[in-house]
């Protein structure tokens, strides 16, 4: 199902269609409620053609003046008596509690109602303070209410699942026990946080209580199973992992409490609060992202300590989490030998209150010195695989290349017309996004209903045309991969677009942005000089965006006209310079003449700012499953040697910044391939 984001921002959203069954699941059958049937919902998609401009708080803070609203200036929300109180609890006891109880995201707008659970977007606040439309109430959305499917699968697997000292054979216990690492987790800590156990499923549940501990809102369980050496954890979310929004140990938290400890998995959270006694919440998807709409449980909390994980990748999140946060009130727990995730570190015998005390605060200063920067150049050093990035599973080669995706950078990608840039760039992202990437589409040309059909056949790594009867299997996984849209089309000016980008990462903890392609910004001039400025400012606004924000920026770029068979370079990119200095990578998908077969193209990486390894390798373009990964049997014929001339050249002597770091002189490949640039030709 498409949804329009409200609040305006024309970002679309791809949500699951619900009323998953539970073979999905991968729960038992006997479990199964009825018939697997799905239901389709055929709603009319709005159309947002003119996109509304973000909110700034001081916006928010000058309206709610101007409209006789008195408020508190929290961490991440402002705090405003509910409108929303009166109308549901007219005899509302909680006096103060009540009062206050509208929380408004700074950065949003969006609203939430603590008492009366009502949440919407700021244009419905503002609809509802100025009583347009049918009265104070309109536009408004009453918390979504749980799919009516979804709470009775919710009920019928809780009340299926006992806790585990109540597990007849205590062998099967002690092998749940051993499973989950929970050998020194008290029965008294499972017993306050509720967890259960559901035997068929062989998994661990963990419930969402409503506020007050009174309903059922959604479960997560968790299984184990055994690989080899290793124990490989599953989590299912009900309902799906989009909207399931548990900070799970919300009910154990009092109002009073000003402190809290982040975890990434309720399982630290139970070692942490049995070994400290502190308060500690779990976050509901881990280190994948901090969704807006829990930041109101939060806003209580003077400090909050991060302890995520025990790898990179939970340390680049904490960061990110303690911007939305307000990185003034946080804490992270740097991962490393001595600091494991929590549970780890209660069966380690470690002390968990010593470890939370070296915290490092999240604020810097814009000045620091080394003495504050050596942590995080120890923990690059010693995770150099995860220092490198997320390694593409189909591309091995631009593994080899690139080494891997890394955060904060801007990769520039050009090739000739109609040579395949999206098909290829569609499946380079999709391969990031099936590895948890959060991903941000930005397509001008194509529409997103042909992106995403190209996409789907790409992940099907097949035809669906001829085996519809597969497509709601492969519907249903590709609905929960980490993938959004922007609904532009055609010509945007380049602010929305940023605008645009700004706010998925907020709401959607976006790493990688894909804008296909730059032309669509740079509106309708006709001088080449002023077309020229105005991609260098595009240019430079998305090199800030991907800094600023942490965040991979993937652009395609026209190239500038050149003859048919000529080899592209760096500087055939459309433009000045700026945008091969700015990019920290540049990739050609080179279309040969030479190329014998109609699908078979390379990739050249022609440059590399993150160790200067530049390269090609070939693709071969499979017309049925429109991917270009090179089939498993095919040897690598990866060459690290050319750059745009097509001469061997030496390293740079300086590191400026923007300077194109030459090529390696190392030579990978193996016999020279026909589709390899002769490293002994000049190509002009
Ligand atoms: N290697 C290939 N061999 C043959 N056909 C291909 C190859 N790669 C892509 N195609 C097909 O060519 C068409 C154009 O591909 P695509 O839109 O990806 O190219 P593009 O370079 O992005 O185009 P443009 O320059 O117009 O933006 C698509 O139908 C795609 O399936």
């Amino acid at each position: 199902m498409w949804v329009l984001l409200r609040g305006g921002y024309p970002l679309r959203i791809l949500l699951p269609l619900r009323g998953e069954w539970m073979g999905r699941r991968g729960l038992p059958r006997s479990l199964v409620p009825g018939s697997p049937r799905r239901r389709y919902r055929k709603e009319a998609l709005p159309a947002l053609e003119v996109p509304v401009l973000p909110v700034t708080a001081t916006e928010i803070r000058q309206y709610l003046r101007a409209h006789g609203i008195s408020f508190q200036d929290g961490h991440s929300c402002l705090r405003a008596p509910s409108p929303f109180v009166k109308a549901l609890q007219p005899k509302d006891q909680t006096g103060a509690t009540a009062s206050f109880s509208l929380f408004i995201d700074k950065t949003t707008g969006r609203f939430l109602c603590m008492t009366s659970l009502a949440e919407g977007s700021w244009e419905d606040f503002q609809a509802s303070v100025e009583g347009r439309g049918d009265g104070a109430r309109e536009g408004v959305l009453l918390g979504e209410a749980p799919e009516a499917e979804d709470s009775e699968e919710v009920q019928r697997i809780w009340d299926r699942a006992i806790p585990l000292w109540e597990l007849p054979e205590p062998e099967e216990a002690q092998l749940a026990r051993v499973m989950f690492g929970l050998t020194k987790v008290t029965d008294d800590t499972l017993r306050r946080f509720s967890v259960r156990y559901l035997r068929p499923a062989r998994s661990l549940v963990f419930p969402w209580l409503s506020p007050g501990g009174l309903g059922l809102r959604g479960l997560k369980l968790l299984s184990a199973e055994v690989q080899g050496d290793e124990v490989h954890y599953k989590e299912t979310t009900i309902p799906r992992p989009g909207v399931y929004h548990n900070l799970f140990g919300l009910p154990l938290i009092s109002r009073r409490d000003v402190e809290v400890v982040l975890t990434g998995r309720e399982l630290d959270s139970l070692a942490l609060n049995q070994s400290t006694g502190l308060p500690t919440l779990a976050l509901p998807r881990g280190t994948a992202c901090l969704p807006p709409a829990l930041l109101p449980y939060l806003e209580q909390f003077r400090r909050i300590v991060l302890w995520l994980g025990d790898d990179l990748r939970s340390w680049e999140a904490a960061k990110l989490f303690a911007r939305k946060l307000n990185p003034k009130r946080c804490s992270l727990v740097r991962p490393g030998d001595q600091q494991p995730r929590a549970l780890e570190a209660l069966n380690q015998g470690l002390n968990l209150s010593r470890i939370l005390r070296t915290a490092l605060p999240a604020w810097h200063k814009s000045i620091v010195s080394f003495r504050q920067l050596r942590e995080e150049v120890l923990g690059e050093l010693s995770n150099v695989e995860q220092a490198a990035g997320i390694r593409w599973n189909r591309f091995p080669d631009l593994n080899r290349l690139l080494k891997g995706h890394r955060k904060g950078e801007l990769t520039v990608f050009t090739g000739p017309t109609g040579s395949g840039k999206t098909t290829f760039i569609s499946e380079y992202a999709l391969d990031l996004c099936t590895q948890g990437v959060n991903t941000l589409w930005g397509s001008f040309e194509i529409s997103n209903v042909r992106l995403a059909r190209v996409m789907l056949t790409q992940f099907a790594v097949g035809r669906l045309e001829e085996q519809l009867d597969k497509y709601d299997e492969w519907a249903d996984r590709f609905e929960d991969l980490p993938l959004y849209f922007m609904t532009f089309h055609g010509q945007q000016s380049i602010r929305t677009v940023i605008d645009t980008m700004q706010h998925a990462v907020y709401v959607y903890d976006i790493c990688h942005v894909v804008i296909d392609n730059l032309q669509f910004m740079m509106g309708h001039e006709q001088l080449s000089t002023d077309r020229i400025a105005a991609q260098d400012y595009i240019v430079g606004a998305f090199r800030k965006f991907a800094t600023d924000n942490s965040c991979h920026v993937t652009l395609v770029i026209h190239p500038r006209k050149e003859d048919d068979d000529k080899e592209l370079q760096t500087a055939s990119i459309f433009g000045s310079a700026k945008a091969s200095q700015e990019a920290d990578n540049v990739l050609i998908l080179q279309d040969r003449k030479l190329v014998t077969g109609p699908g078979k193209r390379y990739l050249q990486v022609s440059k590399n700012r993150f160790d200067g390894d530049v390269g090609v390798f070939p693709l071969e373009f499979n017309k049925s499953s429109l991917t270009f990964s090179i089939p498993p049997k095919s040897k690598a014929r990866l060459k690290k040697v050319k750059d745009d001339n097509g001469l061997v050249t030496k390293k740079p002597s300086s590191g400026k910044k923007g300077a194109v770091p030459q090529n390696s002189k190392t030579c990978l490949g193996q016999a020279h391939h026909p589709y390899q640039p002769d490293p002994s030709k000049p190509s002009r």
